[in-house]
């Protein structure tokens, strides 16, 4: 992959043993966009208007200046690594026998002047900080002024064409240079608007599900990967070197197409910098159930038998032994 534009080089990406083609990047008038969102493919498109008034504006001093005097969500964690964990799931165990779950990060509330004071002394060693915080009530009126000259016009000619269900947030997103989101599916449509710095996005196809090894349903990581893409245990999870994904850089202005159920691992560039990003995350609309069925169907499928099996069975120690009855010898 090269730099298309001066502002990274491929030493400030981290190494992963994987085989990733390049995500098609198109400008966003090119009718081709189109085709790739059509068919539920990533794109990046480049030269949109749709984060303009930020990409302007958003430095680091204008947001700490604007941002608002309210607490915003940071997620605090002791390594690079935020791996989202559903706190809500932590008090459904009490239905689950003998489940314990240790978050890897903490959810605080930060004011934002906190935020960057940290972001400022940071030195190695410490813990990191990642604050994502959606765009409602609690940011200052120049941010919601700044906000309202998004090019909505843009993101309504996308939800109407593939009929996307509501716009659920917009998260703003501003991290320190190096963090990693670890790979995981959203339930989601995303445009991913990058704003400042460089992200590494790299995604895979639902049909690579099995070679991603999801955490179980009911676990507060489920929809993320079990495998730790720096150190992965081939002998737990073997497919896992079959995997096939693609990958871009975001630089500002950028804004990614990550589609419904599409795993994506993301990492602000090392050496490179805080980043900001806000996302457009919509529901998926409605689902016609037309055959042969596609991927991430099948994926929503499966979740709705885990949720079921669990729910009825109470234990998940249960559940593996119920399927491999029901399927060995029978159905493979
Ligand atoms: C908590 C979500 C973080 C984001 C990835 C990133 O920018 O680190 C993402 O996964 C998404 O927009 O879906
Ligand atoms: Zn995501």
């Amino acid at each position: 992959m090269c730099a298309e534009k001066i502002g990274w080089d491929s030493s400030q990406l981290r190494k992963y043993d994987l085989h990733l083609d390049e995500i098609p990047r198109l400008h966003y008038e090119d009718p081709k966009v189109d085709e790739f969102m059509q068919k539920n493919q990533p794109v990046l498109i480049t030269g949109s208007k749709l984060v303009k008034p930020a990409e302007e504006k958003w430095t680091l001093d204008y947001l700490e200046k604007n941002l608002g005097k309210s607490n915003h969500t940071v997620f605090v964690s002791r390594n690079h690594k935020f791996k989202y964990f559903d706190e809500k799931k932590i008090y459904n165990k009490n239905n689950l026998k003998g489940v314990e779950f240790t978050p890897p990060t903490k959810r605080v509330d930060m004011k934002i002047t906190d935020f960057m004071k940290k972001l400022r002394e940071w030195k190695r060693g410490d813990e990191r900080l990642y604050l994502q915080q959606p765009l409602n009530s609690t940011v200052g009126s120049t941010i919601v002024e700044d906000y309202l000259k998004f090019d909505w016009h843009f993101v309504a000619e996308k939800k109407n064409k593939y009929h996307w269900g509501e716009l659920t947030s917009n998260v703003l997103f501003i991290s320190m240079e190096g963090n990693v989101t670890p790979c995981h599916y959203d339930e989601q449509q995303n445009l991913f608007a990058q704003i400042l710095g460089y992200k590494r996005c790299i995604l895979f196809a639902p049909d690579q599900f099995e070679c991603l090894y999801p955490h179980p349903v009911y676990h507060p990581h489920d929809r993320q990967s079990m495998v730790d893409f720096e150190r992965p245990d081939y002998t737990k999870y073997p497919k896992f070197k079959n995997l096939k994904g693609c990958e871009t850089v975001v630089g500002p202005g950028d804004v990614l197409y990550i589609p419904i159920y599409w795993w994506h691992h993301v990492e602000s560039l090392m050496r490179g910098g805080p980043t900001v990003t806000v996302n457009f995350w919509y529901k998926g609309g409605p689902t016609n159930l037309e055959y042969p069925l596609q991927d991430h169907q099948k994926v929503s499928i499966m979740r709705n038998v885990e949720k079921m099996l669990l729910e009825v069975l109470q234990d998940p120690k249960e559940v593996g032994p119920l399927l491999r009855t029901m399927v060995l010898g029978r159905y493979c």
